[in-house]
């Protein structure tokens, strides 16, 4: 390779744009070298220059599991792709801004990211962000059929009680939806309980595993405190008061930034950890058990998160919700209600 040759390829790095006025070749050759030079998986991030996007842009950066990243947004997707670029670990990133650029930030990709979308305010639900996001995560899941129908996707997009089913309908139209590659992110909500629990408990956070169902927003958040990792019990009003609290973390948050934005560093922790459990499982690495909204059976409703095993395929096993005391039950009864609302509303929205 000559001089030339070596620039544009660089050039192509940071914005596929620079790839096309050199005829499309550099950017394959690009694509070899990361494959040749950093064996790993190809990840998309689409709405990478948010509050999310750009610390878990950072984040996948420093993923070893990860050749090449991909950044997109609707906006200042150049400035964050050139930022986190200079990043010296292995991963080849590049940008792509607008919707003309989608398809070819989605183009082989093994996982897709999907923090696109507005965030709360005060006051809000999660459900009110319904009317803007819908019809974004509607256009993003339309790309990932068209251009990588077999990535896996991690949808974190609120309210994602309704976002996941928007996506389901969306590959189920197209004719690639694969349930088993749509994964609803509440990881934040399984961070969130492991760092409440160990507070009561006087524990290390990382020693801590509380398993956290249902869904994502308030209620249909649902805390197994009973199936805490180590066993433990706890008192009526510790049961309570945790319980309120992981259901209540992202409310916490909302109100403390007062009016600017929801969760965003430990959402990008929390879907770090998650889309490398992913990448884990798609190497096929064993017994990799995360919490996630999926297609599930385990209830009458269609989308339920439980814990489920990754693997080669994405989700390889959905688990049972094993014995729940009293008060989860209670919990149970009234998480479902609220989420099948939430699938309701997200179906129709496509099926209109
Ligand atoms: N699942 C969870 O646990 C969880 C946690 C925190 C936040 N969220 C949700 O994540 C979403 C993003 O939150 P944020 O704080 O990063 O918001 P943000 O406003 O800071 O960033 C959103 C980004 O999406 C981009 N965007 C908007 N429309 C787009 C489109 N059509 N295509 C691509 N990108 C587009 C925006 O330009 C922006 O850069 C919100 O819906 C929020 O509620 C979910
Ligand atoms: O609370 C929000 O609106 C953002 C997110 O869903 C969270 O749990 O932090």
């Amino acid at each position: 390779m000559d001089a030339n040759q070596r620039i544009a390829r660089i050039a192509a790095h940071l914005h596929p744009s620079n790839a096309q006025m050199e005829g499309g070749s550099v950017l394959e050759r690009a694509n070899c070298r990361a494959k040749g030079g950093a064996p790993g998986f190809k990840v998309a991030i689409l709405g990478a220059a948010g509050g999310i996007g750009q610390p878990l842009a950072m984040l996948m950066k420093m993923n070893p599991l990860v050749s090449v990243l991909h950044l997109y947004d609707v906006v200042n997707a150049p400035g964050v792709t050139a930022d986190i670029s200079h990043m010296d670990t292995g991963a080849v990133v590049r940008g792509f801004l607008g919707q003309p650029q989608l398809d070819a930030a989605l183009t082989g990709m093994d996982l897709v990211i999907i923090p696109a979308g507005v965030p709360r305010k005060p006051g809000m639900t999660r459900d009110d962000l319904f009317k803007i996001n819908a019809g974004i995560v509607k256009t993003l899941c339309e790309g990932i059929a068209r251009c990588c129908p077999n990535a896996i996707v991690n949808l974190i997009s609120n309210p994602v009680n309704s976002t996941v089913p928007i996506a389901a309908e969306v590959f189920k139209k197209a004719g690639t939806y694969d349930p088993k590659r749509l994964l609803g992110v509440t990881m934040l909500d399984v961070v969130r309980a492991n760092t409440f629990v160990a507070e009561v408990l006087g524990l290390d956070p990382r020693e801590v595993s509380v398993p956290v169902v249902g869904g994502h927003a308030g209620v249909t958040i649902l805390p197994l405190l009973s199936q805490v990792k180590p066993p433990c019990s706890f008192t009526k009003e510790e049961t309570e008061y945790l319980t309120k609290r992981i259901q209540d973390g992202g409310t916490e948050v909302v109100q403390a930034k007062a009016g600017a934005g929801s969760a965003t560093l430990s959402m990008a922790y929390a879907a770090v950890k998650f889309a490398d459990r992913c990448l884990r499982g798609l190497r096929g690495d064993a017994d990799i058990v995360e919490c996630a909204y999926v297609e599930s059976r385990v209830t009458e409703l269609p989308f339920f998160a439980t814990q489920v095993r990754l693997g080669r395929n994405g989700v390889e096993e959905i688990y049972q919700l094993g014995l729940l005391n009293e008060y989860e039950r209670a919990g149970l009864e009234e998480a479902k209600k609220e989420l099948a609302g939430s699938i309701e509303k997200g179906v129709s929205f496509i099926k209109k």
